[in-house]
């Protein structure tokens, strides 16, 4: 399998490189931004045309930047291929493209590739459910050149958490508290990020009651998990209908 990528000179990216470049697949196309700082197979494309990235390869990758993204979505509608999409920070516009590519193709979105991750998301959304009356706070943790924030991780698990309850994120999200700000209101979801060091990523979901909290925490050690993971999902997606897929169905959880 021929695959294009996204970002291949960022964190995940050289790491999605080399893995790939040592497996039985290739890579037909890389896409970035600034300077080339890691060296590619002769037979690579080099480019930052989105058109270019998607003619050369059978399923693209993407861990980027939304400008980016988008780009290779715009590019998608005119030539569709199977995307895997892990880059966070979308905005809205960015999500109904992938929508629309969706229609064309089989586009994967996950805001984490790693099986923790996906496996948390279902805990929470369970607690989230039967802990009704329990206060819901969120901490996320990531290196100091993190861009976004909250990350799109804790913004998924906030998103399970609220709708296990029949809420709606953005009427109860809480992302900082200072000042005067009265007492916590009991539908609130709280989503705090902290940024310092190297911390690959580290999310916190915390239930809070009176006389008892319960508290379940994924670590990532290494990027490489995010790299596997987006390549396990995207062997899957190649044989997918067009249409929108969430990493629970590619692991089949
Ligand atoms: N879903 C998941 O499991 C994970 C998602 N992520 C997300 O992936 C994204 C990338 O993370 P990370 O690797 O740490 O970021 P980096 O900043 O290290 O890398 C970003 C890459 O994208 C390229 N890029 C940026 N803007 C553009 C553009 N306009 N056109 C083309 N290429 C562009 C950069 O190229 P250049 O350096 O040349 O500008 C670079 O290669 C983030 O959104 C992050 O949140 C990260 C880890 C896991
Ligand atoms: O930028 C990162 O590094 C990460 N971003 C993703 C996010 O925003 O949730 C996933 C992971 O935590 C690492």
């Amino acid at each position: 399998m021929k695959y294009g990528i996204v970002g291949a000179t960022g964190r995940v990216g050289q790491i999605l490189v080399n893995i790939i470049k040592n497996s039985d697949d290739s890579i037909g196309a890389v896409m970035f931004e600034g300077p080339q700082t890691i060296e590619f197979e002769k037979e690579t494309v080099i480019t930052n045309d989105a058109k270019t990235l998607l003619e050369n390869s059978d399923v693209v990758i993407d861990f980027s930047a939304p400008a980016a993204t988008q780009s290779v979505l715009e590019a998608a509608i005119e030539n569709p291929k199977p995307l895997v999409i892990a880059t966070t920070g979308l905005n809205d516009h960015q999500q109904n493209l992938m929508l629309e590519v969706s229609k064309l193709a089989p586009v994967l979105y996950a805001t984490n590739m790693s099986l923790g991750v996906a496996i948390l998301n279902k805990l929470v959304s369970m607690v989230s459910e039967k802990l009704r009356d329990f206060d819901i706070e969120i901490v996320e943790q990531h290196h100091h050149f993190k861009v976004d924030a909250p990350s799109g991780t804790a913004l998924t698990l906030a998103e399970s958490c609220a709708k296990a309850r029949g809420l709606d994120l953005k009427e109860v999200m809480v992302t900082g508290r200072s000042g005067h700000v009265g007492a916590r209101t009991k539908d609130e979801i709280g989503v705090f990020a902290v940024r310092g060091g190297d911390v690959v990523g580290r999310h916190t979901v915390g239930f809070y009651n009176e006389g008892e909290f319960l508290e379940l925490n994924h670590t990532a050690t290494s990027r490489e998990t995010f790299a596997r993971g987006a390549i396990k999902v995207s062997k899957w997606l190649v044989n997918q209908k067009p249409g929108l897929y969430s990493i629970n169905d590619a692991l089949g959880i």
